[in-house]
C-alpha cells in the first residue's frame, strides 16, 4: 500500500496510507474534518487519507468530482444510510442515471423562479414573523433559546413547501414543538459510522437503525400524509403524486422524509451559527449596516438586497452546516485529477471547510467574518466557485434556493426591527460539533436577547 499502490505518490501520512484505522479513529472521535484540514495545510491540496481514499481542495478538483458529465462521479455506499422506510430516495441513490430520473420529478419545485413565487414567499414570510413573535413575546430583556426556534422555523418552512396544508406548525403548536425537540437534539455520529462499517450486523438489528431513533414519529406522520388527496398544488408532494409515471407510496414517503430532514438541521444550524455571530459585541457594525439596508429598502425584492446577500454568503462560508467530505467513487478505468492518477473505485472527495479557507488569495483572513468581501467585484468568480456550502453539479443541494430564501427572510424580519445580543446567561458552547453529515453547536443552546429598535 505504501510503495506499490498507484496512490503511493500521493502526499499524506505513511500510517494513513497503510491502514484505514487512522481515518476510522478520527471519524469516531468527531475529528475527521479537522484532521483532513490539518493534513491539507501540511501536505497541500491533494492528500491520501486512507489506503484507497484521497481528499482534494481546489475548485478544479471539485469541478471534476462533482460536476463532470453533469453530476460528477457516483456516490459511495455511505449514502445508503439515508434510505427511509428501507426504500431509496434521490439522495441515497448511488448511480447517476436512476438519480437523474428521480431528480427530474421534483426539480421544477425547487428552481429559483418557482421558489420566488408569491405563494412560497408569503409562506416563508409568515413563518419568519412567527419566529420573531415567539422570540419577542415576553417583554423586558428576556433571553430566548433561538437554537430550538430556528429548527422549528426550518421545519415549518420546509414542510410547508413539501406538503402544505399538512406541514408542521412547531412555532405555534406545542405538539409539533415536541417533535422538533426530539429531532434536533439527537446525536447520530457514532451510530451512523457503526452502521456504515458494520452494515451486515445492522441489517439483523434493525431496532438500532440510524433514522428510527430520532424520526419514528415524523416517519409515521409523513406516510399518512403521502396517502392523502388534499395536498396543495404548490408543493413537492403534489408534484410527486400527480407525475404521469407515479412512484409507489413508500418511495414517495422516502423522498419526502429525506427532504424534511435535509431542510431541518442544515438551515436551522446555519442560521443559529450566523445569528450568534451577528449578536457578539464585535458584530455591532454588521447588524447596523444590515438594519440600515433593510430600513432604507423596505419594498426591494429580497434577492436584490446586497448586504443581506453578503451576510448570508459569509455565514455559509464561515459556518456552513455541511463542512465535511462528500465522498464519490472514481469511475471505470480511473481518472487523473490535479496531475494525480486515481484508479477506478478510489474514494475521492472535497470538504467545504477546507475549500472555504485554504486559498488565502481568494479568501484573505479566512478565519475572520467579513461580509464586505462578497461586495467586491474583483475575485467574485473565484469566491463564488469555492463557496461549497450547497456543493455543486447535478447532485448539489436541490433545496438551495429555498434555503437561501428562508435564511434571508428570517434575517430580514428580525433585523428590520430588532437588535440582538448574546445573553449574559449564555454559557453553552457554540463550538462546532460534527455529526455524520451536518455540523451543529456543541451546546445545542443559543441564548440571545432581542431589543426593539425605536
Ligand atoms: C443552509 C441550508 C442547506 C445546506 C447548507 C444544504 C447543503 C446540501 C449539500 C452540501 C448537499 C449535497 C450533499 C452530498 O452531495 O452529499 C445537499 C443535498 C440535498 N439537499 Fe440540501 N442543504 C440545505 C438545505 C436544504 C433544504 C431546505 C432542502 C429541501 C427542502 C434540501 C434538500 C436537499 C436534497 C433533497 C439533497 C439531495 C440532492 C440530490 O441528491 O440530488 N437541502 N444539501
Amino acid at each position: 500500500r505504501l510503495v506499490l499502490s498507484p496512490l503511493s505518490k500521493v502526499p499524506g501520512p505513511a500510517i494513513a496510507a497503510t491502514t484505514r484505522l487512522v481515518l476510522i479513529y478520527h471519524e469516531f472521535t468527531r475529528n475527521r474534518r479537522r484532521w483532513i484540514h490539518a493534513l491539507h495545510m501540511q501536505y497541500g491540496p491533494v492528500v491520501r487519507i486512507a489506503p484507497n481514499e484521497v481528499s482534494m481542495a481546489t475548485w478544479d478538483a471539485a469541478k471534476e468530482i462533482y460536476v463532470s458529465g453533469g453530476s460528477g462521479y457516483d456516490k459511495t455506499s455511505l449514502y445508503k444510510l439515508f434510505d427511509s422506510y428501507e426504500t431509496e430516495c434521490m439522495f441515497s441513490t448511488l448511480d447517476k442515471a436512476p438519480h437523474g430520473e428521480r431528480r427530474k420529478r421534483v426539480a421544477d419545485r425547487y428552481i429559483k423562479s418557482f421558489v420566488m413565487q408569491p405563494d412560497v414567499v408569503t409562506g416563508m414570510q409568515e413563518r419568519a414573523q412567527q419566529f420573531v413573535a415567539k422570540c419577542t413575546e415576553k417583554t423586558g430583556s428576556v433571553s430566548v433559546d433561538i437554537y430550538v426556534y430556528l429548527h422549528c422555523y426550518a421545519i415549518d418552512c420546509t414542510t410547508y413547501h413539501l406538503f402544505d396544508p399538512h406541514g408542521l406548525n412547531s412555532l405555534t403548536s406545542a405538539a409539533d414543538l415536541a417533535k422538533v425537540m426530539e429531532l434536533s437534539h439527537h446525536d447520530d455520529l457514532k451510530g451512523s459510522y457503526m452502521q456504515y462499517y458494520f452494515t451486515e450486523l445492522f441489517r439483523f438489528t434493525s431496532q438500532f437503525a440510524r433514522r428510527a431513533d430520532r424520526s419514528q414519529g415524523i416517519a409515521a406522520q409523513i406516510m399518512n400524509i403521502v396517502l392523502r388527496n388534499d395536498i396543495a398544488e404548490h408543493t413537492v408532494l403534489y408534484r410527486l403524486q400527480t407525475h404521469v409515471d407515479m412512484l409507489d407510496s413508500r418511495s414517495i414517503a422516502s423522498e419526502i422524509m429525506d427532504h424534511t430532514l435535509a431542510g431541518l438541521d442544515t438551515t436551522g444550524d446555519a442560521l443559529c451559527f450566523l445569528m450568534y455571530h451577528l449578536s457578539l459585541p464585535a458584530s455591532v457594525t454588521f447588524q447596523e449596516k444590515l438594519h440600515y439596508e433593510l430600513a432604507e429598502n423596505p419594498s426591494t425584492p429580497i434577492d436584490d438586497l446586497s448586504y443581506l446577500d453578503a451576510i448570508v454568503k459569509e455565514g455559509l462560508r464561515c459556518f456552513s452546516p455541511v463542512l465535511t467530505s462528500l465522498p464519490r467513487r472514481v469511475p471505470r478505468s480511473g481518472r487523473t485529477i490535479a496531475g494525480v492518477f486515481l484508479p477506478e473505485e478510489t474514494i475521492v472527495s472535497c470538504q467545504a471547510y477546507t475549500l472555504h479557507r485554504m486559498d488565502e488569495k481568494v479568501f484573505p483572513h479566512p478565519e475572520e467574518f467579513i461580509p464586505e468581501r462578497w461586495l467586491e467585484p474583483e475575485g467574485s468568480i473565484e469566491r463564488n466557485q469555492l463557496l461549497s456550502a450547497f456543493s455543486t453539479g447535478g447532485r448539489g443541494c436541490i433545496g438551495k434556493h429555498l434555503a437561501l430564501l428562508e435564511m434571508k427572510m428570517l434575517l430580514k424580519e428580525t433585523y428590520s426591527c430588532y437588535r440582538t445580543s448574546v445573553s449574559p446567561e449564555m454559557t453553552a458552547s457554540m463550538d462546532v460539533d460534527d455529526q455524520f453529515v451536518t455540523s451543529r453547536p456543541i451546546g445545542r443552546k443559543c441564548l440571545l436577547s432581542f431589543v426593539k429598535i425605536v
